[in-house]
């Protein structure tokens, strides 16, 4: 008999749809147990799913599967990274940003039955100021946003889309300083994102021509926003393509610093960090394993 490989979901009891399934079950169903032999855990609270997930790695589990949104598929990874041990994802955020990526079923069932043929592969990933994102990382609005959900009782891609229509009105550009291929650039800055994976999550493209294996990030610079540049980055988004250069740039780059007058807001994967006037971002390349469907 071939040995069984050992695989870890963690799962985050607090993310995923009000309607709440048996996940535990749904997975003892229908993972191949003549292929893995697993073993279900809970996080108890946030910041447990890296401790978690580094224990699975230290102990040479081959997989370990994050059950929840972007935000414990960011606990899990960073517990993961550099080791040889593999994510998995069971995608039950609402964005669901790096599971959409990577073309995993957004739906358990499938989700649980790609693991069972699931092939290794290798990301990228970045950094902001030391914290490690998959997807995609940011200042300005998207942190701020991110900030504001963070307080928010109800979650959801209503609410999400509730507050940015609230509060874009009332963000204002700062002025940053930012090294970029060499080059410096003094600027406004409304949103400065650095993409790892192509979307937000919810098919939202912030960065439509990022690939995740090139060992690069995908920077879109936002320096101001008004109503029209609003309508055309949004349209441009959901349509997937670039905006036009009045509303947004791209750069392709392996690092970016950043410094700026006032403190801004910054993000990774959604989930808010903090404030600071100095950003270093840069991108590790093919630094986590992942498990994806086979084709
Ligand atoms: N047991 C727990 N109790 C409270 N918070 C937790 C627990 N486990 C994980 N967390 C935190 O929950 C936060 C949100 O998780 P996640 O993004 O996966 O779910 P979500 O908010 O439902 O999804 P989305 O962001 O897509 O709406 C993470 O920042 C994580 O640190």
């Amino acid at each position: 008999m071939s040995k069984l490989s050992p695989i870890r979901f963690i799962i985050n009891p607090t993310s995923g749809p009000r309607n709440k399934v048996d996940v535990a079950a749904r997975i003892n169903l229908l993972l191949d147990q003549t292929k893995y032999k697993p073993d279900i855990v809970y996080t108890t609270h946030a910041g447990h799913a890296p401790e978690l997930a580094r224990e699975a790695a230290e102990a040479g589990y081959e997989v370990v599967v994050a059950v929840g949104g972007d935000g414990t598929m960011n606990e899990v990874a960073k517990g993961l990274l550099h080791s040889d041990t593999a994510l998995g994802i069971l995608p039950r955020g609402s964005g669901n940003g790096l599971a959409r990526h990577l073309q995993i079923p957004l739906q358990l069932d499938k989700a649980i039955l790609a693991l069972n043929n699931g092939v290794k592969s290798r990301i990228d990933s970045g950094s902001i100021n030391g914290h490690p994102f998959f997807t995609t990382a940011g200042i300005g609005f998207d942190a701020y946003i991110s900030s504001v959900f963070a307080g928010n009782k109800k979650r959801g891609l209503q609410t999400y889309v509730e507050l940015i229509l609230k509060e874009i009105r009332k963000y204002k550009h700062l002025p940053v300083t930012v090294t970029i291929n060499g080059q410096s650039i003094s600027t406004d800055c409304f949103v400065m994102a650095f993409a790892n994976a192509a979307q937000y999550g919810n098919n939202a493209y912030i960065a439509p021509l990022a690939d995740i294996r090139d060992g690069l990030l995908d920077v879109c610079l936002i320096r101001q926003l008004d109503f029209v540049k609003a309508l055309n980055l949004s349209y441009c988004m959901l349509a997937k393509q670039l905006a036009n250069a009045d509303s947004a740039e791209y750069f392709k780059t392996t690092n970016v610093e950043i410094e700026t007058e006032e403190p801004m807001m910054f993000h990774a994967d959604g989930e808010f960090i903090g404030k600071a006037k100095q950003f270093e971002v840069q991108t590790l390349p093919l630094s986590l394993h992942v498990i994806l469907p086979s084709t």
